[in-house]
């Protein structure tokens, strides 16, 4: 198969790419696989910038093509927070379950309809060679109140996604990614999707 890198060290957004990757032909390979020693900084303020900067940084590290993620939740009764932040939400050592405590207990007090949330990712595509892309996918939910589902990774436990009837973490790897923030970006790409990814 051919492969495809991607500037990640978040094995639960990997696991992702393989589902939307996997069937088009491409292995994917992370940061484990090709420089586990790279720490990038993420010093954007916007997905985009964040995902340029991932991108960008191990593109000309490896001197090939290179895709990165940027990608977090966006709460309407938080202003959308944590945005940007949601990795680190509830502090540097990156847990997703302190993350999740943390959203539960700021919308205690808030009830439907007023729990509404979007994920949004931003894929950025870097090459030594070509422009730099970036395309945005995002994907509309609700934020429950208890968390459900073993599947997935970060706050999918508790998004609710109404047109599923069922929390993101009960979806499989691909029911997800027909529907998600990260799948609705890759299919933004899909058309030239193999011209983008092959180093002329
Ligand atoms: O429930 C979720 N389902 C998803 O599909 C999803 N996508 C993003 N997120 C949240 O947003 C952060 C990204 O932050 P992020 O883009 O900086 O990635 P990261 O720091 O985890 O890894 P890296 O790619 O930077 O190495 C993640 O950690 C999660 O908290 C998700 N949560
Ligand atoms: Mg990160």
């Amino acid at each position: 198969m051919k492969k495809i890198i991607i500037a990640t060290k978040n094995k639960g957004k990997a696991k992702d790419f393989e589902a939307l990757f996997n069937p088009l032909g491409y292995d994917v390979l992370t940061l484990h696989d090709v420089a586990e020693e790279m720490d990038i900084e993420e010093t954007g303020i916007t997905f985009e910038e964040n995902a340029l900067l991932k991108a960008t940084a191990l593109a000309n590290h490896l001197q090939t093509i290179v895709i990165a993620d940027d990608s977090g939740l966006e709460i309407d009764a938080l202003d959308g927070r944590p945005g940007i932040y949601s990795a680190r939400y509830a502090g540097e050592e990156k847990s997703d379950d302190a993350n999740i405590d943390k959203v539960l207990e700021e919308l205690e007090n808030v009830e439907e309809p007023n729990r509404t949330a979007r994920f949004v990712c931003a894929i950025a595509i870097a090459s030594p060679t070509q422009k730099t892309i970036t395309v945005r996918g995002t994907c509309e939910g609700v934020i429950a109140k208890e968390r459900r589902g073993n599947n997935g990774f970060g706050y999918d436990p508790i998004f609710y996604v109404p047109s599923e009837n069922k929390m993101m973490a009960e979806l499989s790897a691909d029911e997800k990614g027909a529907i998600s923030h990260r799948g609705n970006a890759i299919k933004k790409l899909s058309a030239n999707l193999a011209e983008l990814l092959s180093d002329k």
